[in-house]
């Protein structure tokens, strides 16, 4: 099992790199950056546990090399935001930066498990298929967008909400839609642990607030030195272990993921008939396998409230996602 980091000297990428040594079924682990990334996979190098790492720069076919038998690759590579950003902001540098990487992996390791954490997510994503799509690769179930560190905080909030910390690791709430801002749909409804009866609407919405903009709460505080990087580090571990586990044969992992629709074979046109639009992509409660997603999940029972927060992402996902699709040219047949 071959994972790689690209982006791996960044605020993410060093935490999330870590994470990935530290899982025994990780045998391979390459770091690829623009920087520093050699130190790194020193570093790293020393700790005891199955992984051979090893850090590639841009000269010598440094892309290539890391490249080369990737089974996982994990996008952390580009700029975070500073306060008054939005992560829309982030496009003009990041989608330049996303689309060469993808070009790496469309033509080094085309059957690679790519799993998009630059932001914007919404926008990433389609980049990276566009260009897979470009070099005649494209597999709809192999190319995810990470948005797990918005079902992690759900569940973060929700336990603080029930008043018990400790409930976190095992409270779950699936969260839908796109990752930024209103986009970030949680389905409370539906969460394992339900919300105290005394909790009013006031209260949810805030709770709902809090889910859809937790990441201008770090951005807040860190006061210019970046985003949200630690928590990002463990949910997308969390992320890549599952799809390592269903790799290797585990069956029923479910989790939320910004998936491409194109495919009716997994689901993705009864949700789109379920969500109204005509969306190719859609972060939804997707079922991993030996080949990627196996099955989009639909919706489930949402309350009209719920209902009324998937309409209102709807615009700004469209949108986002069209613009990801233009900035890739896939001529046409
Ligand atoms: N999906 C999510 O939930 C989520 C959460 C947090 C952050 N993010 C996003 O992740 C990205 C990275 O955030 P960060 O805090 O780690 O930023 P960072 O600036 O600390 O690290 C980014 C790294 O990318 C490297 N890089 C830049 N261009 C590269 C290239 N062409 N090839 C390889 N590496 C390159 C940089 O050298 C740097 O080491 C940002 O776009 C941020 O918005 C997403
Ligand atoms: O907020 C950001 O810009 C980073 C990330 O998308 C997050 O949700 O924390």
């Amino acid at each position: 099992m071959k994972a790689v980091v690209l982006g791996a000297a960044g605020g993410i990428g060093q935490p999330l790199s870590l994470l990935l040594k530290a899982n025994p079924a990780v045998t391979e682990l390459a770091l690829y950056d623009i920087v520093n990334s050699p130190g790194v996979a020193v570093d790293l190098s020393h700790i005891a546990t199955p992984a051979k790492v090893e850090g590639f720069l841009p000269p010598d076919d440094g892309l290539k090399k890391a490249l080369t038998g990737a089974n996982v690759v994990v996008i952390p590579a580009g700029i975070p935001r500073k306060p008054g950003m939005t992560r829309d902001d982030l496009f003009k540098i990041n989608a330049g930066i996303v689309r060469d990487l993808a070009t790496g992996i469309a033509t080094t390791a085309p059957k690679a498990f790519v799993l998009v954490i630059s932001n914007p997510v919404n926008s990433t994503v389609p980049i990276v298929a566009e260009v897979f799509k470009k070099h005649g690769v494209f597999d709809p179930k192999r190319i995810f967008g990470v948005t797990t560190l918005d079902v992690v905080r759900a569940s973060t909030f929700v336990s603080e909400v029930l008043g018990d910390h400790s409930l976190s690791l095992s409270v779950s709430v699936p969260v839908v839609g796109g990752h930024s801002g209103v986009t970030i749909v949680p389905l409370l409804s539906q969460s394992s642990h339900p919300l105290p009866a005394s909790l009013d609407a006031a209260a949810v919405d805030v709770l709902i607030n809090r889910i859809q903009f937790g990441g201008d709460e770090v951005v807040k505080a860190k006061d210019g030195a970046g985003s949200a990087t630690l928590s990002m580090a463990y949910a997308g571990a969390e992320f890549a272990g599952k799809v390592i586990r269903a790799v290797n044969g585990e069956k029923g992992i479910v989790t939320p993921t910004f998936v491409n629709l194109a495919s009716d074979k997994t689901g993705g046109d009864a949700l789109r008939k379920e969500i109204g639009k005509n969306l190719d992509y859609f972060s939804a409660p997707v079922e991993l396998g030996v080949d990627g997603v196996t099955k989009i999940h639909g919706l489930g029972k949402i309350t009209p409230a719920e209902k009324a927060l998937v309409d209102a992402a709807l615009p700004e996902l469209s949108a986002n996602i069209e613009k990801g699709v233009a900035f890739v040219e896939v001529p046409k047949l």
